[in-house]
């Protein structure tokens, strides 16, 4: 029988407008991102998480992006999200306490060992794979080695790092993952998202199949 061709999900990341919610509901995507470290230029403070919130229908992922923050304020945020993605040196343990669910960014730095992280983070939903600048914990706007990723993860994988409406099919097509991520590639400056690459990163998405 052959292989179930896989839907790939998307997730468009580092959301600060309404408009730019509806535009990314509106061409399929399955997962928003809101960026709540301060240290981004796509940051959004908790008041405005709350506004933004709200503007998500039924059935499309919130995600809220948080760096070796704390627990209390990634509860408080909890409330307005239906999923944390932690970008920085989290412990499995302190993930584990959340009273949320989460997924694990790792950035791709030389000599890491995916195997290792996921059952490092055995409680993760995912692992979302991004490139790696030090310094610079997420929104980079570049690509990594796609080919350090094993094909027999034990988490579902989410890629992101640097993926455009250009490279996304090739992405998909030799990583097969679970979800592809993308921030600054459907951007017309930081934070703010064009409808024109949204809607062009999505359909470039589900005309790629990867069994
Ligand atoms: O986007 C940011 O500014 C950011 C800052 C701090 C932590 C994480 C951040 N983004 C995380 C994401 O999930 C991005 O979508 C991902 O890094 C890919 O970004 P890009 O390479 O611009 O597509």
């Amino acid at each position: 029988m052959k292989a179930p061709l896989q839907r790939t999900r998307v997730k468009i990341c580092g959301l600060t407008r309404e408009e730019d919610i509806e535009a990314a509901v509106a061409a399929g995507a399955d997962a928003l991102g809101f960026v709540m470290w301060p240290g981004s230029a796509r940051a959004i403070d908790e008041a405005r998480l709350a506004r933004l919130s709200a503007c998500v229908p039924p059935f499309v992922t919130r995600v809220g992006l948080f760096v070796d923050q704390s627990e209390d304020e990634i509860r408080r945020c909890a409330r307005y999200l239906d999923l944390v993605q932690l970008h920085g040196d989290e412990t499995a343990e302190a993930c584990a306490h959340l009273n949320v669910s989460w997924i694990k960014a790792l950035r791709m730095r030389d000599g890491l060992d995916l195997h290792a992280e996921a059952a490092r983070y055995a409680g993760a939903r995912a692992l979302l794979l991004d490139a790696y600048r030090p310094g610079i914990p997420g929104g980079t706007g570049e690509t990594f080695d796609w080919s350090r990723i094993p094909a027999n993860l034990a988490k579902p994988v989410i890629l992101a790092g640097g993926l455009t409406a250009t490279n996304v099919a090739e992405a998909i097509q030799r990583v097969r993952p679970y979800a592809v991520d993308v921030s600054g590639g459907v951007e017309a400056a930081k934070g703010v998202k064009d409808p024109a690459s949204i809607r062009a990163f999505l359909s470039q998405v589900s005309h790629t199949q990867a069994p």
